[in-house]
């Protein structure tokens, strides 16, 4: 039988007696009544002792509650104190019926003594004990208000301390220590001309004059002359006016005595003009140089091509007749005499046309935009070699032809059509409707090839500008960009870090701050972990001297890089409620809490998608009352009749990973994007580079991604599941001053994020080009891919291919040589294929006139020949090019505009479908974009490729080339 007390810490000895316990007793040490509890004598005297006072202070009309009670709680205090097992025991005695009765008048009269004595006591005790709570439940409050003020206190200290890690100077930018310097976006050295802008630049020249009114004066008799003494071609010589014969024919006498009449358009003036500079398009002679033929100082003849300016060190640029292209300084120019008004009827026919055309369009003049050591196809004696880009100078490039036996080099002029670029811009230059070809992406300049840019005329203007500005420059805000870079505050009540305690982690270090994705819709994304127990603070790395990030985990872990805490992730996370990836950053110059913010006047409507988008998307218009004109805003493609877009997961195959598609090699979604690099080994050379790290794209992948799918095993955590996620980043749509609408992001990006999709409704090429609505193209994007990729392959070996210097371009690996090689000969058939065709039909005009001087054809126009043949041609008839038009319906991304600086990016990506022709089209950013930034991708439309349609762009940025289309 159980003989111990019902209180568990009794001090009594085991054999002291022990007494029934009564239900009253049970309650005071919170134990359950049952009829043979037992307690020692010192305990029940404790209870009674209690119970007593209690009733005393009942009694006396005392607050109960003010007495002092037992720690545990009392279930119930009972007032009575009949004794149960009395009871219990009474109960097997009989009663009689007498005896019942006189229990029943004393119940009755007890009934009525206590509602007379103890009614009252209990109405006064309750209002006591009420009056008792609500002084007790003031002090709560006041002591509570106590607490979250010492609360803010302490976060607003934490603030300011975030605050002076990342020197935030209120105006967003970071402050770095001196000896820190961070370099983002290297320019591509001294190799780019486009450097040669910002080089120290030379001051002008004494001898030079200014601009003005060209004025020719009156040949006399006795005057000194350059007379055309054999052919256009040769050098001009020495010669005296004998006789004047007419207004504009002249007899000459030369130095060796021979005589003869000649027209004032074949002779100029013996001195250089000093009153106002050569005009472009003025016809001259001037001084050759030629270092290989040591035929130097001999007047040539020619037309003023580009006027002397800063960035061409204050020469002349000049078209000889021969067809060489040199700079001149004005002291080694004359003045032809006569010119006809329209200047290209005077020169040589070989360049005849070629000059009138560049006359026409001057000042807007395409070039093709090298880098040294590239490779160019450039044409020589009618046949189409490789030549490197040995020099650049300006608008002319020196070229060593590669692939011939006689070494050749040659300076040339950036925009002759005797370059492969030109030449092919030229032969391709059927004016369209609408815009087209290579808009999505831009091979040439993805693969560091030559490509063509319209030179921008007020380039000198700015050079000087970037001079004269230097310290002094106040940029003026404009008014479109009438908001503020906030710091967004993380509420005081969100989870902090819990101070470190050795410990392995696993999901218990953050479960307790209850993640949850669909709560975050009005965080900035990189924001969410800092509202879920996670802290991000920006440190100096003393042995590095380098500022690093640092997040603090929940559980009080530190972790400094993005490989810890994706392990971090994985063994933290729980099912598909834990944090990816991609909502952290490591990159000191990233704020996660920067926010754009706008008065809330200009806010024209609140969502644009209509809450169809998980972000809401608000429109902001600080120019005028104007709202963009209504879209059927949509979230998924739609397809027009006779679009056949198969997206049953039956026609995709999946992966079988379990670890987030973490092992590449092991999932089959990421081998599909491994694939096509495949075939370019020279173009993607590191492996590990290709597709998305930690759910960024930091370059692109040409040849497409393939995500996983609805078919995968892996869940929503995956690596490999990017585009196909809702929308994360805060952008907002605004109108621009010149541009229309535009969209800015709200909060910082971390260079290679997915910003967002380019939606509209597909509809096959035809349908596209037959619907006026479509107007020009403007809300079009081919659906390019096929023709991109065979792009690449068109011309593929002129990325490979070094014969001059091998050593340069091949590894030391002997393994990789051969690699590299195969893929040479491999690649040089198509190239044979696709390009040999154009090196046929040139003229022959590269004959010697004096043994000498060689006729170039730098500037002759060749016949066009048509394009190369596709493979996109031998695709079955259903394979044809599809176009997303997002001008009816459509979702943010149709709202981007252009910018010759782009900080977006766009990335084919397969996700519904494996059909190469419907790819899902996905921004990303090319660069850390600071909140409050336009976002803009590069359209490439090809200048001059629509009828009747020229846009000058407007997006203000130091490398504008002027024209959009
Ligand atoms: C795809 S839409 C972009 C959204 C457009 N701004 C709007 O208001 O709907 C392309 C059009 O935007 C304008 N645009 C885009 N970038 C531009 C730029 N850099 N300069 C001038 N206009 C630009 C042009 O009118 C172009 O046809």
């Amino acid at each position: 039988m159980n003989n111990q007390c019902i209180n568990d810490n009794c001090q009594s000895k085991r054999k002291k007696k022990r007494f029934v316990a009564q239900k009253s007793v049970c309650n005071y040490y919170n134990v359950q009544y049952r009829p043979n509890c037992k307690v020692c004598g010192a305990c029940m005297r404790k209870s009674i002792i209690y119970f007593n006072r209690i009733g005393r202070r009942f009694k006396n009309q005392e607050c109960m509650l003010d007495d002092i009670h037992p720690k545990e709680q009392i279930g119930v205090i009972e007032l009575s104190d009949s004794d149960d097992d009395d009871v219990v025991n009474n109960a097997t005695k009989p009663l009689t019926e007498n005896s019942n009765q006189q229990i029943a008048k004393v119940s009755t009269s007890l009934n009525i003594i206590l509602k007379d004595t103890v009614k009252p006591l209990i109405i006064k005790q309750e209002e006591l004990c009420k009056s008792h709570l609500i002084s007790k439940k003031a002090k709560l409050i006041t002591r509570n208000e106590q607490l979250n003020n010492m609360m803010q206190q302490v976060d607003q200290g934490l603030e300011q301390l975030y605050k002076n890690l990342y020197k935030f100077d209120g105006q967003r930018k970071f402050k770095f220590d001196k000896e820190i310097s961070i370099v983002e976006n290297c320019e591509p050295s001294d190799n780019d001309i486009a450097s040669v802008s910002t080089k120290l630049l030379p001051g002008l020249p004494d001898d030079l004059p200014k601009e003005g009114k060209l004025i020719r004066r009156l040949l006399q008799v006795g005057d000194k002359v350059y007379g055309m003494k054999h052919s256009q071609l040769q050098p001009w010589i020495e010669a005296k006016i004998k006789s004047s014969v007419s207004d504009t024919y002249f007899n000459i006498i030369f130095d060796d005595e021979e005589e003869k009449v000649l027209n004032y358009k074949n002779l100029a003036y013996i001195d250089a003009v000093n009153h106002v500079q050569y005009p472009v398009g003025s016809r001259v002679i001037a001084k050759f140089q030629d270092v290989n033929i040591e035929l130097t100082d001999k007047f040539y003849v020619g037309v003023i091509a580009e006027p002397p300016k800063y960035i061409n060190n204050f020469r002349y640029m000049i078209f000889f007749d021969d067809g060489y292209t040199q700079y001149v300084y004005h002291k080694n120019i004359r003045l032809v005499c006569g010119e006809s008004p329209n200047v290209s009827d005077d020169v040589h026919k070989n360049i005849q046309e070629f000059v009138k055309v560049y006359l026409q369009k001057y000042p807007e003049r395409p070039m093709v935009k090298f880098n040294k050591k590239q490779i160019v196809r450039t044409e020589l004696n009618n046949i189409w070699c490789s030549a490197k880009v040995k020099n650049l100078d300006a608008s002319l490039v020196k070229l060593k032809f590669l692939d011939i036996k006689i070494e050749h080099t040659e300076w040339m002029y950036r925009g002759s059509n005797r370059l492969g670029p030109i030449y092919n811009q030229l032969n391709s230059n059927n004016q369209d409707k609408r815009v087209r070809g290579t808009v999505l992406t831009d091979i040439n300049k993805l693969l560091n090839r030559p490509y063509i840019e319209i030179e921008n005329p007020t380039e000198n203007e700015k050079s000087i500008n970037i001079i004269n500005s230097e310290n002094t420059q106040k940029i003026q805000k404009p008014q479109e960009n009438n908001g503020v870079i906030k710091s967004i505050k993380i509420p005081a009540n969100c989870p902090k870090p819990l101070p470190y305690k050795h410990h392995e982690c696993s999901h218990f270090c953050v479960l307790w701050v209850h993640y949850d994705y669909s709560q975050t819709k009005y965080m900035n994304v990189l924001s969410i972990p800092l509202h879920y127990g996670f802290i991000r603070c920006v440190t100096t790395d003393e042995k590095l001297k380098l500022k690093k990030v640092i997040y603090t985990t929940p559980c009080g872990r530190n972790i400094d890089n993005e490989n810890k805490m994706y392990n971090y992730l994985k063994l933290t996370g729980y099912g598909n409620s834990q944090m990816t990836i991609d909502l952290f950053n490591f990159d000191c110059l990233v704020n996660p809490l920067s926010l754009f913010s706008v008065p809330e006047e200009f806010i024209r409507i609140h969502d644009i998608s209509h809450e169809m988008e998980f972000k809401s998307i608000n429109v902001v218009n600080s120019l005028n009352d104007l709202v963009p004109n209504h879209i059927n805003y949509i979230t998924q493609r739609k397809t027009s009749p006779g679009v056949n877009l198969n997206i049953d997961s039956k026609f995709i195959c999946g992966c079988d990973c379990t670890d987030d598609c973490e092992d590449k090699n092991k999932c089959s979604c990421w081998q599909l994007t491994y694939e096509g690099p495949k075939n370019y080994p020279a173009i993607f050379k590191d492996h590990d580079d290709i597709g998305y790290s930690s759910k960024r794209l930091h370059k692109q992948v040409i040849t497409g991604i393939f995500e996983c799918s609805a078919n995968c095993k892996c869940g929503k955590t995956c690596l490999n599941r990017v585009v196909q996620e809702p929308l994360k980043t805060s952008l907002q749509l605004f109108l621009t001053e010149k541009k229309g609408w535009g969209v800015r992001t709200l909060t910082d990006i971390p260079k290679g994020s997915f910003v967002c999709t380019y939606l509209g409704e597909i509809r096959t090429e035809q349908d596209a080009d037959n619907d006026f609505s479509s107007n020009w193209g403007e809300f079009l994007a081919d659906l390019d891919f096929l023709e991109t990729v065979e792009a690449i392959k068109d011309g593929y070996e002129s990325y490979v291919v070094q014969p001059e210097d091998e050593s340069e371009y091949y590894t030391s690996s002997s393994d990789d040589k051969e690699f590299n090689r195969s893929s040479v000969t491999k690649s040089k058939m198509s190239m044979y294929e696709s390009r040999m065709l154009l090196g046929m039909n040139l003229q022959d005009t590269n004959t010697k006139i004096d043994g000498k001087h060689e006729l170039s054809k730098l500037n002759t126009q060749q016949k066009v020949e048509s394009k190369p043949k596709s493979l996109l041609r031998y695709l079955d008839k259903d394979c044809s090019i599809y176009t997303l038009d997002a001008k009816v319906s459509g979702n943010i991304g149709r709202y981007f505009n252009h910018s010759c600086d782009p900080n977006i990016f766009i990335q084919n990506v397969f996700i519904d479908t494996h059909d190469l022709r419907f790819p899902w089209v996905a921004y990303f950013a090319l660069s850390n974009i600071p909140a409050g930034t336009e976002l803009a991708w590069d359209y490439n439309y090809i200048i001059g490729s629509v009828k009747n349609k020229r846009l000058m762009c407007q997006c203000g940025s130091k490398n504008c080339k002027v024209r959009l289309l």
